[in-house]
């Protein structure tokens, strides 16, 4: 029986959440791109040759990989998981009334497989073959999106991000990626996989405006020994931060909540694009945006509320303090300063550990690599030419399930 369990950054990861995209990257163009938060566009087939080669590295590590459109068409062929998703993408208020009863019957008479392509991929007037004559589509050109595409599934660690026994359905922060959050929300509630075990739902797990309190998983580092350290950052709040922690207090599910504040620039959108863990005493870090950080410690107060500390000597010293370690190994981006700026850029601290000391990164972030490995760190690399356009590295791409303590 599963049982869906995060108890640190680093040790053995068991179970992965990955997303392929297709259909959204195929409707990426440099005229939508921007909004739809990629950089560029992507080859699909390289892209899409990558992102096998990331299951297959992980796969042969013995990680068993789930992938997102599966589970949410398996969730889909349950009528109430397909009426309680279509209630919330569609509604009158997003459409007006006629438009949105003609593209809630389309969606429903699909079959869900063809429905998950759908949500994910994007729906285009042209393909809706509409006969309502509705204004709110007559406006739109026939290549212009009903539903838009959700190309940042992709990146299925912000979503959604598993915190010892429980997750965090996260409010998140971009327009473009607000809807994925409906997505995961059926996962976790309706597919069978989550119904054998119980677990927490710490945050986001409702329709209400979370408004400034939001929240994505590339900022939670679950340390391990009760702890949990927060970046937050452009998309990630301090209110989303006290929520969660709140919850998580609640649930007794942590002890110590670290809260980093970062610059909000895109290069550093979340902490693990400049800071992730490698082994129980070992970090990869970008210098550059590490210095100076304002730093807080979380810990349970009286009467369910939280008690705040204001930490002086530095996130480095609050993190030794909760592994209850003397010193921390710190490996920083590889090359001269041009070369680090570059890497990181290309997502070089972003690594996804799968066991202590073992990670997987972008091949091509060779300055860094060097470092790592002269640090005694197993580097598994894959290819990521395309898939890193989207500014996500290997642990952006992947949620894991089930990873153990240290
Ligand atoms: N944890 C991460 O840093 N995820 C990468 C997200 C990239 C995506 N294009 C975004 O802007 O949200």
């Amino acid at each position: 029986m599963s049982r869906f369990y995060v108890g640190s950054e680093v040790g053995q990861l068991r179970k992965v959440l990955l997303h392929r995209p297709d259909l959204a990257l195929r409707r990426l163009t440099p005229t939508n791109c921007e909004d739809l938060l990629f950089d560029d566009v992507l080859r699909i087939e390289k892209a899409g040759e990558e992102h096998l080669a990331f299951q297959q590295v992980l796969r042969k590590e013995g990680v068993e990989v789930l992938l997102l459109k599966d589970l949410l068409t398996e969730t889909l062929a349950n009528p109430a998981a397909k009426a309680w998703v279509l209630d919330r993408q569609i509604n009158e208020y997003r459409y007006g009334p006629a438009l949105a009863k003609e593209v809630r019957l389309f969606l429903e008479n699909m079959d869900d497989t063809e429905l998950a392509s759908y949500l994910l991929g994007g729906l285009t007037v042209n393909e809706l073959q509409s006969t309502s004559g509705s204004p709110t589509l007559g406006m739109l050109q026939q290549t212009d999106f009903i539903l838009d595409p959700i190309p940042n599934h992709l990146f299925t660690r912000d979503t959604s991000c598993w915190v010892y026994g429980g997750v965090s359905v996260n409010p998140m922060a971009k327009a473009a990626r607000k809807r994925e959050t409906v997505h995961l929300r059926a996962i976790y509630k309706f597919h069978p996989l989550f119904q054998q075990s119980p677990f927490h739902t710490y945050y986001g797990d409702t329709d209400r405006n979370y408004d400034q309190a939001t929240l994505e998983g590339g900022d939670v580092l679950v340390l391990g020994r009760g702890t949990v350290l927060i970046g937050m950052s452009e998309r990630t709040t301090p209110q989303g931060v006290e929520n969660l922690t709140r919850a998580l207090f609640k649930a007794g599910q942590a002890s110590k909540v670290i809260a980093l504040q970062l610059p909000k620039a895109r290069s550093c959108m979340h902490l693990d694009t400049v800071f992730t863990q490698m082994d129980v005493d070992c970090f990869t870090y970008y210098p550059d945006i590490m210095k100076g950080n304002n730093c807080w410690e979380m810990t349970p107060g009286d009467n369910g509320e939280i008690a705040f500390q204001q930490i002086n000597d530095g996130f480095i010293k609050a993190i030794s303090r909760a592994l209850d370690l003397d010193t921390l190994r710190m490996v920083p981006t590889g090359g001269d300063v041009f070369e680090a700026e570059r890497e990181q850029w290309n997502d070089a601290n972003n690594v996804l550990a799968i066991r202590p000391g073992t990670v997987v990164t972008y091949e091509r972030n060779v300055y860094t690599i060097e470092n790592m490995q002269k640090a005694g760190i197993e580097v598994l690399t894959i290819p990521g030419e395309d898939l890193g356009r989207g500014r996500g590295g290997a642990r952006c791409m992947s949620c894991p399930l089930e990873r153990d303590d240290i």
